[in-house]
């Protein structure tokens, strides 16, 4: 664009550019910060974040808007070795979005290097056949020149079409590799309206957000053996929406672990909860927490299908 044109003009000039879109599935261990990722490039909280591994369990899309592209990114489950029927539906269905996808990310924690899980993904990924980009995450811990031998590596086994170095937590790298993306990924009309970030209905990433509290208060004492469904979403008069959750635990035990010393344990997590889905809705909320038992939830094809997973037979 020449210096010379009025403001108009530039407007103009950028509304007939062309419009990309396109899928980009982030592929990686889990704990390589893909959920950071895509918080970061979304600008909006989407997917859930937490120390704890294995807390992405369907897939997530994140939506970004850069230049004159939509850039739709399919945050998948951290790819492992499956061993509970649970495991096994999220490898799935992480390979699975992989192969919809126009571009394939695959992002590597680079304190941890290609040690374990990332070095299956590498080989699993000589199987997938779209265009590959390497990101190096989590730059901000590591010299350079590690940097540098861990892409090398890393591209020996793979043929990358390029390879950035980001840290997902400070945004150092990102544009460049968006602007990437932005020219790389397919000429065509969006695929959703530009105010939406996230295809998830609201009232699952509500119960995202509790499991997620869930789990930062709770840490080791509550393993996998939860999980969250909202049951009751109402809107009401006043501006507000009442909603309901219950947080299904396998045994009794597990139950008082969650309701804590005097209910201490679901009253936190509930407030931290409620501020959040406010905070995204932009509304004031009223959650009402309950804790049920359900055995064998984890293999039950019912709650699969809600977490948009497949039922591994
Ligand atoms: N130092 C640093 N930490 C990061 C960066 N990106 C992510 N992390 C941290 O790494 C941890 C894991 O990040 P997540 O985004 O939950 O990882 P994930 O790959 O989505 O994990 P799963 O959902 O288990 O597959 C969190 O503690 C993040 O804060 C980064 O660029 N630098």
């Amino acid at each position: 664009m020449t210096e010379d044109m009025t403001d108009m003009e530039k407007d103009t000039a950028a509304e007939s550019a062309p419009t990309h879109s396109g899928f980009v599935a982030l592929i990686g261990a889990t704990n390589a910060g893909k959920s950071t990722l895509v918080n970061r490039l979304v600008g909006a909280k989407v997917s859930i974040v937490s120390h704890k591994v294995q807390t992405t369990r369907a897939i997530v899309r994140g939506i970004a808007i850069h230049d004159n592209a939509q850039i739709v990114f399919m945050d998948t489950p951290g790819i492992f070795k499956p061993r509970r029927r649970l495991d096994r539906a999220m490898v799935t269905t992480a390979w699975g979005g992989a192969k919809d996808a126009d571009v394939i990310m695959l992002l590597i924690d680079s304190e941890r290097g290609l040690k374990g899980d990332a070095e299956t993904i590498l080989q699993g990924l000589k199987e997938v056949h779209q265009p590959k980009i390497l990101v190096l995450n989590k730059i901000d811990q590591v010299r350079p020149e590690d940097l540098l031998k861990l892409a090398a590596a890393a591209n020996e086994t793979i043929q990358f079409e390029r390879t950035f170095m980001v840290s997902a937590l400070t945004g150092s790298g990102c544009t460049d590799m968006m602007d990437y993306l932005a020219e790389t990924l397919p000429e065509g009309p969006w695929y959703y309206p530009e105010d939406q970030i996230s295809d998830l209905p609201m009232r699952q990433l509500a119960a995202e957000i509790t499991r997620e509290k869930l789990f930062l208060r709770l840490h080791q004492e509550l393993p996998y053996a939860s999980h969250v469904e909202t049951e009751k979403w109402e809107e009401r008069k006043d501006g507000s929406v009442r909603i309901e959750q219950v947080i299904y635990v396998e045994r009794e035990s597990q139950k008082k672990i969650a309701l804590g010393k005097n209910g201490d344990a679901i009253k936190a997590i509930s407030t931290a909860s409620r501020k959040e889905i406010s905070e995204i809705l932009e509304q004031p909320v009223h959650l009402f927490l309950f804790v049920k038992v359900r055995e064998n939830w984890g293999d039950d094809p019912e709650r699969f299908r809600e977490m948009g997973l497949e039922f591994p037979r």
